[in-house]
C-alpha cells in the first residue's frame, strides 16, 4: 500500500512557474499537512492531483498506479473556491454529488443522512445552500467531499473560517477517515492546528517541497533556542558568543538562537558573568518558527 504519490509535478501558467518538480507522498492512514505561503503552489498541486488541471510534467499515482479517470472518482475533494450550487437544497445537492460518483440512489440518500448528521447540519437538509451561514456551508462542503465514501481525501484549506466547534468536528472527521486507512492531505495556514493534527507535514516554497517530515523531525532539525533570564545583564551581554544570534529581549528575558557549532555552555558562562541567572532553558522551535525560517530563505530563481 503506497497511498497517494505526487511525483515531480511541474506546472507553468504562461511565464509563472507554479510548480517545479513538486514531490511528496501521503500514505494510507496518514494525515498530511500541506503548508506554504500564499502563491507557493498548494492549490495548483491539489487540482493536478484531482485531475481538474493537467501537469506539464510528472505523475500522480494512487497505490502505485497512475491516477485515471476511474481512480479520481474515489477522491474526495474540497476546493478552495468551494463549489456548491447556491440555490440547490443541501440534501438534494449531496445526493446528486454522490450519484455523480457512481452511488445507487438508496446509498446516496443514506450517505447524505449519515454525513449531514455527523457534521451537524441535519436540520439544514431542506435549506438552500445560499441561506446557510458560511461555517455551515463549509460543513456541507466537507459533506460533499465525503458523501461518496472516498478512498483518498484532498482538502484545500478546510479549516479556514470555521468556529472552534466546527474545527473540532472537522479535526475529528479527518482523524476518523485516516484511521480507516484513507490518505488525507489538507492545506492550511493554521500552523498550530497542523502541528497538533498531522502525522507528517510538507512545507512548500516557490512551487517546491522544501521540508517533509513528522512535526518532531522538523522541529528537531531547526535551530535550537535558548531562553535566558538575566536580571542584571545589560544589552548586548550575549554579543560575541560564537554562533549565537539574539532574537529579542523582553524585560529581563533574552531569547537566543544557537547556530551550527554554537555551545550553550558558552552562553551560560556569559550569562553568569553578568550576575544571577534565574532561568536557562533550551527550547525547540515551533512549526511556525520553522515555517518562517524556511519561507523567508532566499527565493529559488525561476
Ligand atoms: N489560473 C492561473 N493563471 C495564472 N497564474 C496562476 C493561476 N493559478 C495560480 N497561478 C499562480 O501560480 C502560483 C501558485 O498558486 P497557487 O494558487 O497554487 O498557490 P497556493 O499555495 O494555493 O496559495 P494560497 O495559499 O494563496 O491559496 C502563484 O504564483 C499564482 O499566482
Amino acid at each position: 500500500m503506497t497511498g497517494l504519490e505526487i511525483d515531480a509535478i511541474s506546472k507553468r501558467y504562461g511565464d509563472v512557474v507554479a510548480l517545479r518538480e513538486m514531490t511528496f507522498d501521503v500514505r494510507p492512514g496518514e494525515l498530511f499537512g500541506f503548508v506554504g505561503s500564499n502563491g507557493a503552489g498548494k492549490t495548483t498541486t491539489m487540482r493536478i492531483a484531482l485531475g481538474v488541471l493537467s501537469a506539464d510534467a510528472g505523475e500522480v499515482r494512487y497505490d502505485g498506479q497512475p491516477v485515471t479517470h476511474e481512480t479520481r472518482r474515489h477522491i474526495g475533494y474540497m476546493p478552495e473556491e468551494r463549489g456548491l450550487y447556491p440555490k440547490m437544497k443541501v440534501a438534494e445537492q449531496l445526493t446528486y454529488l454522490a450519484r455523480l460518483h457512481g452511488m445507487s440512489a438508496a446509498d446516496a440518500r443514506a450517505s447524505t443522512e449519515k454525513w449531514t448528521e455527523r457534521l451537524g447540519v441535519a436540520a439544514r437538509r431542506e435549506d438552500e445552500v445560499q441561506k446557510l451561514s458560511l461555517g455551515n456551508q463549509q460543513r456541507v462542503q466537507l459533506a460533499a467531499a465525503l458523501v461518496h465514501e472516498p478512498r483518498i481525501l484532498v482538502l484545500d484549506e478546510p479549516f479556514s473560517g470555521l468556529d472552534p466547534v466546527a474545527v473540532d468536528v472537522m479535526s475529528a472527521v479527518l482523524k476518523e477517515k485516516a484511521a480507516e486507512g484513507v490518505p488525507v492531505v489538507f492545506s492550511s495556514h493554521q500552523l498550530d492546528l497542523v502541528e497538533r493534527l498531522c502525522d507528517r507535514v510538507g512545507i512548500v516554497r516557490s512551487g517546491q517541497m522544501v521540508e517533509v517530515g513528522t512535526v518532531g523531525e522538523l522541529r528537531s532539525g531547526g535551530a535550537a533556542r535558548l531562553r535566558v533570564d538575566v536580571p542584571e545583564a545589560g544589552d548586548g551581554w550575549a554579543d560575541g558568543v560564537p554562533g549565537v544570534r539574539v532574537l529579542g529581549r523582553k524585560g529581563t528575558v533574552t531569547e537566543l538562537e544557537l547556530g551550527a557549532g554554537a555551545d550553550d555552555q558558552d552562553v551560560l558562562k556569559a550569562a553568569l558573568a553578568t550576575g544571577p541567572v534565574r532561568e536557562f532553558a533550551r527550547e525547540q522551535p515551533s512549526l511556525a518558527d520553522l515555517f518562517r525560517s524556511v519561507v523567508t530563505t532566499e527565493e529559488v530563481p525561476a
